[in-house]
């Protein structure tokens, strides 16, 4: 029997600068959460592994390019109700390119206790956390 995942798994990425700072990335007009800041990623697709649509995704947003071996696992969170949804965090400090936000949303680079200041997507204040937690 096929069996087929009734949850959607989307992928985030904290990026770092060489200052420590984080990038990230406010949900634009007309999206679920809109004008909360959050991780910049998006859903897996079909048949994708998560960093290579973690790779995608930071193209189609950011317009960088980020190296998929050096993405390093960092946490998770998760959200059930009407659509059930695993938002998987992952942690770099690379990236090519000038990042530019192509779908029109402002983005910046953050301390991490300046992002805690940031009206956030719930999941994505969690990942917050587990990021800090990380470092200690
Ligand atoms: N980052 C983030 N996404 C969340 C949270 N809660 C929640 O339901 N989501 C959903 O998780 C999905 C994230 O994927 P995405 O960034 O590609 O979403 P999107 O708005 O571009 O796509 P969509 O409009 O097709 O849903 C969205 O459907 C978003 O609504 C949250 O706390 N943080």
């Amino acid at each position: 029997m096929t069996k087929i995942p009734t949850w959607i798994p989307v992928v985030a990425l904290a990026l770092f600068d060489a200052d420590g700072r984080i990038l990230m990335q406010q949900r634009i007009a007309g999206k679920h959460h809109q004008g909360c800041w959050e991780f910049p990623g998006g859903k897996v697709e079909i048949g994708e592994i998560p960093r290579l649509a973690l790779v995608r995704e930071i193209s189609e947003e950011l317009a960088i390019d980020i190296d998929p071996t050096l993405l390093d696992p960092c946490g998770f969170a998760e959200e059930t109700g009407k659509r059930d949804i695993v938002l998987f965090l992952y942690t770099s400090r690379q990236h090519c390119g000038e990042p530019r936000g192509l779908d029109g949303q402002e983005w910046g680079w953050f301390t991490p206790s300046e992002a805690y200041s940031l009206a956030m997507a719930p999941m994505d204040r969690v990942l917050l956390g587990q990021i800090d937690g990380a470092r200690r």
